[in-house]
């Protein structure tokens, strides 16, 4: 047995750091029984349901886990990619930019992205960026907003990890960015860039993921966080008031969430007379499911069958340029005072772009 005297990065070597980019997770695949493998996951967190226990814990698997699947994957069957899940690719896709554009910044930093639920898990990133000498790692979420049922269970996945550890990294957490003036400028910029090409509508509808009501009674900043994020892009893009409205979408169960509901409000404003509507839903940094398949496929439909003649939805930021150096500037500002910049590799930059660009990316 070898007893080391001195930590592993002591002889002259930087202390290694890794960002670990972090998304909601996503199915496997398009079937009813990885759909019941990962809605079982994410609907047993008990951030996600705060009911009961036991009373919960019957409904799931009595009832939910032998309905739901099955519906649900007939609608990932309609978004699915040759790449597999949308979130998934987004994710994967923005991580690699986000290595790349921190690398051309002198930042010597390993990025891994990580799944909340299923694949690949958060410990298994973890225990990879540890296995690579990161003895920092800072946690980036995927949700601009803070929610407990996103943002905090995803850091409860990564204290978990760490509760095991007999050598814990330094951590750090980034809470939120729903007022980040380059997220909401790249927003911005993508909307207007819809507008150069389509015309304005009558009406720009934010539609963020709903949440239920009481947990906004009981402190949760999610909702303020949309709304604050929807009055700041209307601000970018010089709208009135009445030009916008902020709704919420994904209602799930039957309490009250967060109001107004996004296809009611749709169906209303179509029942006004209001003909053209954009849709942008900037909660989510990547589409998915959420966006694709609920908004683009169902809300569209319901609005155009309510009257309305024009339905636009404008995509995610997915992998527009303005916002991956946006994300840059964010990862950045969080890795302040931590010694990144001591190895720049500009070659390692080069190839990650490259990888990047080989799996698609578009910019
Ligand atoms: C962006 C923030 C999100 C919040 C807040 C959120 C809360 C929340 N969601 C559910 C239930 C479901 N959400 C589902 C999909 C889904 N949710 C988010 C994001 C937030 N959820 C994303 C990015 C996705 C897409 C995943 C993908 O694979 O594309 C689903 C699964 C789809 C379905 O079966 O309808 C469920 C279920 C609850 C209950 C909740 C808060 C209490
Ligand atoms: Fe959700
Ligand atoms: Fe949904």
């Amino acid at each position: 047995m070898s007893m080391r005297t001195e930590p592993p990065y002591s002889h002259g070597q930087t202390a290694a750091t890794g960002i670990l980019w972090v998304n909601l997770g996503t199915p496997a695949a398009p079937t009813a029984a990885a759909l019941r493998r990962y809605l079982a996951e994410f609907l047993g967190d008990p951030r996600v349901v705060e009911i009961p226990r036991p009373i919960w814990w019957l409904i799931l698997h009595g009832i939910i886990l032998n309905v739901r699947p099955a519906k649900s994957a007939a609608k990932y069957a309609t978004i699915w990619t040759a790449e597999g899940s949308p979130l998934k690719v987004w994710t994967e896709r923005q991580a690699a930019y986000l290595q790349g554009l921190l690398g051309e910044r002198g930042h010597h930093v390993t990025v891994r992205w990580a799944m909340r639920y299923g694949e690949p898990a958060i410990r298994h990133q973890l225990d990879a960026l540890k296995a690579a000498g990161c003895t920092r790692i800072l946690i980036l979420p995927a949700y601009p907003q803070y929610c407990a049922a996103t943002t905090a269970s995803a850091f409860d996945a990564v204290y978990e990890w760490a509760r095991q550890l007999r050598w814990v990294p330094e951590l750090r957490f980034v809470n939120q960015y729903h007022d980040d003036a380059g997220y909401i400028g790249a927003l911005a910029q993508r909307v207007r860039a819809h507008w150069a090409q389509h015309g304005r509508p009558e009406r720009l509808v934010m539609s963020f993921h709903g949440m239920p009501e009481r947990t906004l009674l009981r402190g949760d900043p999610y909702h303020c966080e949309c709304h604050k994020t929807g009055r700041l892009l209307a601000e970018a893009l010089g709208l009135a008031r009445e030009q916008y409205v902020v709704t919420f979408q994904s209602r799930f169960g039957r309490a009250k969430w967060l109001q107004p509901y996004t296809e009611p409000t749709l169906v209303a404003l179509a029942r006004q007379g209001v003909g053209r509507v954009d849709v942008i839903c900037p909660g989510f940094t990547g589409d998915c499911i959420e966006t694709l398949e609920e908004i683009n496929l169902e809300a569209r439909a319901a609005f155009l069958a309510a009257g309305g003649h024009t339905f636009h939805y404008i995509p995610c930021l997915n992998d527009d340029p303005a916002w991956l150096r946006a994300l840059a500037d964010i990862a950045e500002r969080h890795l302040a005072g931590w010694p990144t910049t001591v190895a720049p590799d500009p070659a390692a930059a080069q190839a990650t772009r490259e990888r990047a660009l080989a799996m698609g990316a578009s910019a």
